[in-house]
């Protein structure tokens, strides 16, 4: 007993298989991987193809993992997906894992790694926290490329006739830059290009992520690359990543990117690791490459939509399930007693000290959030499984307060999980609810809006339904975006909702379950070639900024390798 060991303590002591070894029972031999060492690996697209097609005959019990409206440090929803997939294999079923990439911007800023924790971890947790495969490194190189080419377009002349006032394409870096967000560009004279602004935002954000998440295969990559739209000309045309012939090299550089990668938990479950778009951002999960080629190795995928269920799995049930022709057989919903306690209190910001001093009366306070989360996932029609992540200081009393309230007050099923301590061993009671839930058969998924509603239907559709708002207020060029978008043929897309996680509504310090206030449009922006629009809200950053007190300052690595104060 006593304090558990750190997450790289854990993921250190923990004996790896080699990759090649693991994933043989699961249908991938030692050719269909492309290495990167001997624990992690991609997997090539004929292997991919063939697991797609593998998956026709397969159940394809799809558990989308989602959660409460989160404090800054997250309650737990990577740690349930990796607990959860663990533990099914443990009483017997056959599961595999999907979840994102970290970006190095929250690894270093609040959050820390996106690789679970405790008992519950992907491995190698620091290569994965860090450079990985190099994705992210891919993503953002081509993600400049595109922007290089474009502004050498403008200071060169072109005869595309660019109005450099209506350039959409920003830079992109893997890093929270805060400074970075608005800038000037073309400085320094005839050579230094044509003065305009710019802004950076996160790789995660970059539209090239989201591509990448919604691709079938290079093929698909470079024709969904190629309808990018990076600017308008004078006459308001759109100008794409093709009209700048930048199609073939980007797709180039995101060769490698495509390729789903392959990883292993601490308990030996295979693991795609693959994508890194946020849910607050952008759309908030893992490729549907990886989704597709876990339902060809095994009966069970379990996949995380980011932050609360009102921003990852909005979307992925709005978004990912449409476009990707996915059916969901259950949700689990990922509560914690501090984050009860957190709206219980209606902080902001979040203050873990007084959190910890709270009592069960701030947890009977916090429900209303967690029964707002419950009410939205319903809405589309997918069995609800509350699961209450223990955290070390939680008492019994303050758990079953939420476990009562579920079984007795929303008659959901619900169960505690202690996989961050004890892995497959605390999840027992979670797996067995979320296996009754989706044998009972009493899913019957669909989306909150229609292709053909309006974009403007849609927008209300999510804004009064998950949201809670009485209404929607467009502000700036919303409006006049909203036009163009109808114009240009894009008016039967989905629509991404970039809006803060730290609340339901689109306000930051609103904690519970906000009533009586309205969402705020400020931009309405097509991703062409992801095929979704992008709604901004409120005052919503594409690029976060560091802390004053960063995770990296607390990080190291001794003369032999080893590190500390990554988690
Ligand atoms: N039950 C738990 N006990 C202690 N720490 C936990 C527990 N669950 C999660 N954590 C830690 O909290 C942070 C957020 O967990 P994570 O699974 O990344 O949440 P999310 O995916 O919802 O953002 C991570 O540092 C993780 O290690
Ligand atoms: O996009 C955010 O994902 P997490 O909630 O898992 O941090
Ligand atoms: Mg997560």
């Amino acid at each position: 007993d006593g304090p558990l060991p750190t997450d790289y303590e854990i993921a250190q002591s923990t004996e790896m298989e080699p990759i090649w070894e693991l994933v043989e029972p699961w249908g991938l031999g030692l050719d269909d991987l492309q290495y990167f060492g001997s624990y992690t690996a991609k997997v090539k697209h004929d292997a991919i193809d063939r697991l797609r097609e593998q998956a026709e005959d397969r159940p394809n019990n799809l558990v989308l993992v989602t959660g409460m409206t989160p404090t800054p440090k997250g309650e737990g929803k990577t740690v349930t997906t990796v607990g959860l997939g663990q533990t099914l294999n443990h009483i017997g079923e056959e599961a595999m894992i999907a979840i994102r990439e970290p970006s190095l911007g929250p690894v270093f800023g609040v959050k820390g790694g996106a690789a679970g924790g405790g008992r519950s971890q992907v491995l190698p947790m620091e290569e994965i926290n860090l450079h990985f495969t190099g994705d992210l490194h891919a993503l953002t190189s081509a993600h400049n490329l595109i922007a290089a080419m474009l502004d050498a377009k403008i200071s060169q002349g072109d005869e595309l006739d660019i109005d450099v006032n209506d350039v959409s394409w920003p830079r992109a870096i893997d890093m929270n830059d805060r400074v970075l967000r608005e800038t000037v560009v073309g400085l320094g004279g005839k050579t230094g290009g044509t003065p305009r602004e710019n802004q950076f935002l996160l790789t995660a954000a970059s539209e090239l992520m989201a591509v990448l998440c919604m691709a079938s295969g290079l093929g698909d990559l470079k024709e969904r690359v190629a309808r990018i739209i990076v600017a308008y000309d004078t006459d308001g045309e759109p100008i794409t990543v093709d009209d700048i012939e930048a199609t073939g090299a980007v797709t180039m550089l995101l060769r490698d990117a495509i390729k789903p990668n392959v990883v292993q938990t601490i308990e030996g479950t295979p693991a795609f690791v693959h994508g890194g778009p946020f849910a607050n951002i952008a759309h908030g999960t893992n490729s549907l490459m990886a989704d597709k080629a876990a339902f060809g190795m095994a009966d069970y995928l379990v996949t995380e939509a980011g932050f609360g269920s009102d921003l990852g799995a909005e979307k992925f049930l709005n978004i990912v399930c449409r476009l990707g022709e996915m059916e969901p057989n259950a949700v689990v919903l990922v509560s914690s007693v501090r984050a009860l306690k957190y709206h219980g209190e209606n902080m902001w910001p979040a203050d873990y000290d007084d959190i910890d001093a709270a009592g069960t009366g701030a947890v009977e306070r916090g429900l209303e959030n967690l029964d707002k989360h419950v009410e939205n996932l319903q809405k589309f029609g997918v069995p609800v499984v509350v699961a209450v992540n223990r955290f070390p200081d939680d008492s019994d009393e303050e758990v079953n307060v939420v476990l009562d309230h579920c079984r007795d007050e929303l008659g959901v099923a619900a169960a505690e999980s202690t996989v961050f301590e004890n892995g497959s061993e605390g999840g027992v009671d979670l797996a067995e609810r979320v296996v009754e839930a989706v044998e009972s058969g009493e899913a019957d998924y669909a989306p909150l809006y229609e292709d053909e509603d309006s974009i403007k239907e849609k927008i209300h559709t999510v804004a009064t339904e998950v949201y809670g708002a009485d209404g929607v207020k467009y502000t700036g060029g919303a409006d006049r975006d909203i036009e163009r978008m109808e114009e240009l043929g894009f008016g039967d897309f989905p629509v991404c909702m970039s809006k803060t996680f730290h609340s339901l509504s689109d306000d930051a310090s609103k904690k519970g379950a906000p009533t009586g206030w309205e969402l705020e449009i400020r931009e309405v922006y097509p991703s062409a070639g992801a095929g979704f629009l992008v709604a901004l809200t409120g005052d919503v950053l594409t690029l976060p900024g560091l802390p004053s007190d960063p995770a990296a300052a607390g990080m190291d690595i001794d003369a032999d390798g080893d590190i500390s104060g990554l988690f």
